[in-house]
């Protein structure tokens, strides 16, 4: 369900990461065995979304085409981002292209029709159709924001003035039937703060006095009780019909006055219980690294660059990282649906008070949302350059700052020692501008190229930047000239802000995430269940762990924020990897090794790379690899020549008796046959548990790889995924798969 009804309209040709969600599905298809593991499915390397229309290209091929190869070679031979971005800044080329800015405002008339479709529906008491089209007419209206009486003397019109409080009113009154009591207060809090005209308000707090009571917030409801009171001396209603209402508060009023102790009690609703529950960190939080487990930390040598490690065993099943994201951009086909700032479904969304383009799910989320007040007028610009997600990533770590938290940050930043300051066992705070700055780049690899594409992108963003009024906090003002309406030229404070975006579409490269959510058919069902992109964001902790094809974790989502598990077995010491999207199971070696190569700039030496892992479909299990009772080692065994069960290690020397073990796997066959009977039931918190104790019993017996532990491993992801963002719905339909 989208609130916006001209986002989809919109989406068909400017789309920021529509394609790429097609790229992901087609992936998927192709991969039936494993699907959860993916990192970012667009091309990380990519300015512009390949698949997407845009006007980027263009843009760039007439720089680039504008450029001599004298001009070239001295670009070339620039070395810090500010001269790259300075030198394509001074081209006349770069200044081809007009920028204009462009609110998808509000439509009165949109808003007027919808709440009128709403009032019927809410008429025949269908209440949550009513909602929907309420929600969009709360959506479309315009919000008076300034002050009534100067409102008045600008002479807005009236009608105008409160159509968007009248339509959170109705819409109140449709969650209060619907028993959402959270979302109305919200509703009606915000319809009184904008406008509500001043005759109707009686009726709001009297709504607002019963949900009170309902919540056991008795001197709030009193409060709202007294206000309602107050407020019917301007209710446009007979003297008869007057007297019966202020009868019936004062009845109320009474009451309160004559109960002892009037208290609030403990208010049951918390709204943190609309997000996915976040579970405790196995062992606790680790304090050097607050959103690692205890039993993590992090490691660094020369070929590996930082890596995580387990500092003791870690059992499948553990709880390795929960962290909130540095900067998050949601996809532009879930603008219609979830909030900008936190990625939670909305339910009764709030706007963005100058455009109908984004939701938030609350009023906090909007205040939070400094970027969107920067991004507003210029948010289809950049939609309709095309440019990748990743982009729009880099460009949100500038945008939900001032300008002001980074003139702060500038000497440091240019201090040589800024990498000693950051350095070891101080804490990792994944809120520090410092560590995000501190992630892998690879700049010293780069070629002349991707400089120069990329700081063409700076540039169109740069150009975009100076549209809004970003640059216009007070600090720029005085020590700097502002160019604003000289578009060709840029000032020290631009070109700084300038080298930071170039700065970051480096970090986003190798460094983001999508973020998901679990799409069910129905709601008591995993069958034809899908995990879908719904954005992408940047978490410097979790950013630290390097790939395995053999990947240790599974990883979902709270909103925003991301979640992993440990889906095997991690002996002290051992590398705790994530996996880049590169699984043994579903792609060759080559394939992988490709891709990892090309994206992330790197040759995996992972113990699937080195021993080549079969596929999924072609694990035979002739050869099991047994554990050695005595030192663990692996002891290959050739189940169908096997008639002495007697085997000795190679490591250790010793014999072991496999009998016991393969006993152990008759129990393992009966725990995943109960987990999946817990599944079809969809007791998902059981099966989950089940899921784990199979994973262990495994563990203890045999090697990897093999079908069994790879079932189970998906199944738990399942659950797992299915405890995080998850939606009832039709999946996005899987685009045709792509031709090879
Ligand atoms: C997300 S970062 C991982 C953390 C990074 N090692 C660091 O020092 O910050 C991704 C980069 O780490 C390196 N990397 C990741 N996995 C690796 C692996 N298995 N072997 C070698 N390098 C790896 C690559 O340079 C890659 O571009």
């Amino acid at each position: 369900m989208s609130y916006l009804s001209h986002t989809r309209r919109c989406t068909a040709d400017s789309r920021v990461g529509g394609a790429s969600n097609q790229s992901v599905s087609r992936r998927r298809q192709k991969e039936k065995v494993v699907c959860f593991f993916a990192r970012l499915p667009w091309s990380t390397r990519m300015l512009q979304d390949s698949e997407m229309p845009g006007f980027f290209k263009d843009y760039f091929r007439v720089i680039r085409k504008s450029v001599s190869n004298d001009e070239f070679n001295q670009f070339s031979k620039l070395k810090t981002d500010a001269e790259r971005v300075r030198f394509i800044f001074n081209l006349p080329a770069a200044h081809e292209i007009d920028i204009q800015t462009f609110y998808k405002g509000k439509s009165e008339k949109e808003a007027m029709e919808k709440k009128e479709a709403g009032n019927k529906l809410f008429g025949r008491k269908k209440n949550m159709e009513a909602l929907k089209l309420y929600s969009q007419a709360v959506v479309h209206a315009p919000v008076p924001t300034g002050k009534y009486w100067r409102l008045i003397k600008e002479c807005a019109d009236p009608k105008k003035m409160t159509l968007y409080a009248i339509c959170l009113a109705n819409r109140s009154a449709a969650l209060f039937h619907l028993k959402e009591f959270y979302y109305c207060i919200k509703d009606i809090d915000e319809a009184l703060e904008h406008h509500y005209p001043r005759e109707l308000k009686h009726k709001l707090y009297k709504r607002k006095g019963r949900l009170l009571v309902n919540m056991r917030q008795y001197v709030d409801a009193r409060e709202a009780y007294r206000q309602a009171l107050k407020w019917l001396d301007w209710a446009k209603v007979e003297r008869e019909k007057r007297i019966d209402l202020q009868g019936d508060v004062q009845k109320w009023l009474k009451m309160f006055e004559g109960s002892k102790n009037l208290v609030n009690h403990e208010n049951e609703f918390d709204p943190s219980v609309l997000f996915p529950k976040v579970p405790e960190l196995c062992q606790g939080k680790n304090e050097q690294y607050p959103s690692l487990s205890k039993k993590i930390t992090i490691n660094e040598d020369n070929s590996q660059g930082r890596y995580a490690i387990a500092k003791e065993d870690i059992e499948p099943g553990d709880a390795l990282v929960t962290e909130k994201p540095y900067a998050s951009v949601l996809l532009r086909e879930e603008f219609g649906s979830h909030c900008q700032n936190c990625f939670m479904l909305t339910k009764a969304p709030v706007p963005c008070k100058k455009c109908s383009s984004v939701l938030f799910c609350s009023v906090e989320c909007r205040n939070a949302s400094y970027f969107h007040q920067i991004e507003c007028p210029i948010l289809d610009l950049l939609v309709g350059s095309g440019m990748s997600i990743n982009c729009f990533l880099a460009f949100r770590i500038i945008t939900q700052s001032p300008i002001s938290f980074f003139l702060e940050m500038q000497d440091k930043l240019e201090n040589e020692k800024l990498k000693e300051t950051t350095e070891a066992k101080e804490l990792y705070d994944p809120t520090d501008f410092f560590r995000l700055f501190n992630l892998v780049t690879h700049s010293e690899q780069r070629t002349p190229e991707d400089w120069f594409h990329r700081t063409c992108m700076v540039v169109f963003l740069l150009k975009a930047l100076k549209k809004t009024k970003y640059f216009e906090d007070k600090g720029t003002q005085i020590n700097y000239p502002l160019f604003k309406d000289k578009v060709d030229k840029v000032n020290d404070v631009e070109a700084y802000i300038g080298a930071l975006l170039l700065h970051f579409l480096q970090v986003v490269q190798f460094n983001a995430h999508e973020v998901s959510e679990f799409v069910t058919l129905t709601p008591k069902s995993l069958t034809g269940a899908k995990n879908e992109t719904i954005g992408a964001a940047i978490y410097p902790t979790l950013a630290l762990f390097n790939h395995s094809c053999h990947g240790a974790q599974v990883r979902y989502f709270s909103g925003n924020r991301v979640i992993t598990k440990a889906i095997r077995h991690i002996a002290k010491g051992e590398i705790v990897p994530e996996n880049y999207g590169q699984h043994y199971a579903s792609k060759n070696k080559s394939q992988r090794r490709n891709a990892l190569l090309d994206r992330y700039w790197f040759e995996c030496s992972c113990e699937a790379c080195q021993k080549d892992w079969p596929l999924f479909k072609e694990m035979e299990h002739k050869v099991m690899y047994f554990k050695c009772h005595k030192c663990q080692g692996p002891l290959p065994v050739n189940i169908a020549q096997t008639v002495i069960p007697f085997f000795k290690c190679d490591r250790c020397g010793d014999q072991t008796n496999i009998l016991g073990a393969l006993k152990n796997l008759q129990n393992t066959e009966q725990t995943f046959k109960a987990a999946c009977k817990e599944m079809e039931t969809f007791d998902l918190e059981k099966a989950e548990s089940l899921l784990v104790e199979n994973m262990k019993q495994l563990d203890a017996v045999l090697y990897p790889p093999y079908k069994d532990y790879h079932l189970t491993q998906e199944a738990y992801m399942r659950c797992c995924l299915h405890a995080g963002n998850h939606r009832v719905g039709d999946p996005k339909p899987d685009p045709k798969p792509e031709e090879s």
